[in-house]
């Protein structure tokens, strides 16, 4: 499939990165802390503890007051994407540069073939795009746009051949990536039979077409029109649905960007009701902004605000999708990074429908959430090394090598300094966009040093990143935090009444209920 040359570190590059001590911080992983040093060996953490015995030639990071974290996992991210016309602004450098630099060390991006087109082919073309690009390494979700016995056959080969686990099916995009109830069993089965995890984009995309004809038909051209089209309860529904499903095809399932207290409330009724485990996520839009900007004057503005599920105008919104990614009711925040320059979102002047969807977040994720969640004291330290990492790698199953500061980790770590303060723009960030929805936002907290595969790519502030220094990871499927245990084939439709305790993520030994 990817004929690329085998990626090699240039030489000079080697032995400077080779060795490396992060001392006198206080290592934060999900299920504790502890004042430790930590000594990286050729990209892999090898000793944690004190008075290490370390050999000569070793850089030294001193650490004193600061954090010492897995690096950020996101799961969500749309790189050199193409659709509604349009290409996506940042690619898999310019990503995945501004990945690193705000403390992100893994991303898993999408394949999203065309309707009818081989997923193959498309997951073929993602990697011609991406590997000699990335700076970090990264991970590939395959998209499921269109259903047939072929693309079944797909799956079976992305699974077993080409590290795929987990496969988005789209509930809205009607007639572009929208799948019916009847398809949508049908894929979640499949995963089920791989036993890889299906994702789903929940709203209604039939609600959707009606609602925006009306709209369209009223005269509601502008931004604003988006929100009006697909408000909560549209999102909500969908999210019920596709619990439903998934318990009816015996499938575990993991919702993408949620984006209001309604779905929040929804998936928290599946969660308690249902066998196979259901996972949510949410965004750093959805806790670091709200849907009042799609009134703003201003067409960039607002433009530059759509994306789907929208923004909700309800300003408790970001407050309590915080509170929900501490309580566990929600178990990762992502970026769903898909950005579009201003030229792209004026395809969108005339009608809302045609603005390409999509935001920035990869750079600014996880400061956005240290500011909402761990200076509000909503949540502490090792709940945030949870949602911003640990979770994606359990769920996607590339813990521990990704997402914890153990030995014999990947040496994938982030140096965090909480009284680091600066203010968010587009005039200083590392993507290629032209705007950055967290324009003006001071945030306390953010990454001093982010250290990728051992290697110091943000030194003290500076960005040293290396094109193509990250490589594609494979995600095997059975994954033991979803797949632990047997499960009967049987729908598990239990008495609704007695609810079964939520599937949460532990950390103790791997089991099915996460
Ligand atoms: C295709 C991508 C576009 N981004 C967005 N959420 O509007 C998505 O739906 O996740
Ligand atoms: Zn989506
Ligand atoms: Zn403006
Ligand atoms: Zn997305």
């Amino acid at each position: 499939m990817n004929n690329a040359p085998v990626k090699k570190v240039p030489i000079h590059l080697q032995s400077s990165q080779n060795r490396l001590l992060i001392k006198n911080g206080r290592v934060v992983n999900d299920d504790g802390m502890e004042d430790a040093d930590v000594y990286i060996e050729d990209g892999i953490i090898k000793q944690i503890g004190r008075n290490l015995i370390i050999p000569g030639g070793t850089r030294t990071i001193d650490a004193t007051g600061k954090l010492v974290m897995p690096g950020g996992i996101d799961p969500h991210t749309h790189f050199e994407l193409e659709m509604m016309g349009a290409k996506t602004a940042d690619d898999f450098y310019k990503g995945t540069k501004a990945a690193v630099a705000g403390g992100t060390t893994t991303v898993i991006d999408f394949v999203l073939p065309n309707k009818g087109q081989s997923l193959l082919e498309a997951f073929g073309n993602w990697r011609q795009k991406a590997d000699n690009k990335v700076c970090c390494d990264y991970a590939l979700h395959v998209g499921i746009t269109w259903w047939s016995p072929a693309v079944k056959k797909e799956m079976e080969q992305l699974v077993a051949e080409h590290g795929v686990n987990s496969f988005k099916m789209f509930m809205a995009y009607k007639d572009v990536w929208m799948l019916d109830d009847y398809n949508l069993m049908v894929a979640m089965e499949t995963c089920s039979e791989l036993r890889a995890l299906a994702q789903v984009h929940a709203e209604n995309g039939d609600i959707i077409a009606r609602n925006t004809e009306k709209l369209l038909g009223s005269g509601v051209t502008g931004p604003e029109g988006h929100q009006l089209s697909r408000d909560e309860e549209v999102e909500a529904e969908a999210v019920n649905r596709a619990c439903v499903i998934a318990n009816q095809a015996n499938a575990p399932l993991y919702i993408v960007h949620m984006m209001s207290k309604s779905a929040v409330k929804a998936l928290r009724i599946a969660r308690s009701r249902q066998r196979p485990p259901v996972y949510g996520e949410t965004l750093a839009a959805t806790v670091g902004t709200d849907g009042t900007h799609y009134k703003n004057a201003c067409f960039r503005h607002a433009a530059a605000h759509v994306l789907s599920p929208p923004l909700r105008p309800d300003p408790s919104t970001p407050e309590a999708m915080v509170q929900a990614l501490a309580d566990d009711d929600l178990q990762l925040i992502g970026s769903d990074n898909c950005t579009f320059n201003e030229r792209e979102k004026e395809l969108g002047k005339n009608n809302f429908t045609k603005i390409p969807n999509g935001v920035n977040g990869v750079e600014d994720r996880m400061a956005i959430l240290w500011q909402k969640a761990v200076n509000t004291g909503i949540m502490d330290p090792c709940r945030f090394v949870a949602v911003t990492s640990a979770n994606a790698a359990k769920i996607f199953n590339l813990w521990p090598q990704k997402g914890r500061i153990a030995v014999n980790s990947d040496a994938d770590v982030v140096v965090w300094d909480p009284r680091l303060e600066r203010t968010i723009s587009a005039a200083t960030h590392s993507h290629t966009v032209d705007f950055n929805i967290f324009e003006g936002q001071h945030v306390v907290g953010s990454p001093q040093y982010v250290i990728v595969n051992g290697r110091v790519c943000l030194d003290d502030g500076n960005l040293r990143v290396v094109e193509g220094l990250g490589k594609f990871l494979k995600t095997p499927a059975n994954c033991p935090y979803i797949y632990g245990e047997e499960r009967s084939r049987s729908p598990q439709t239990e008495n609704l009444d007695v609810p079964i305790t939520p599937s949460k993520i532990t950390n103790g030994t791997p089991t099915h209920e996460l």
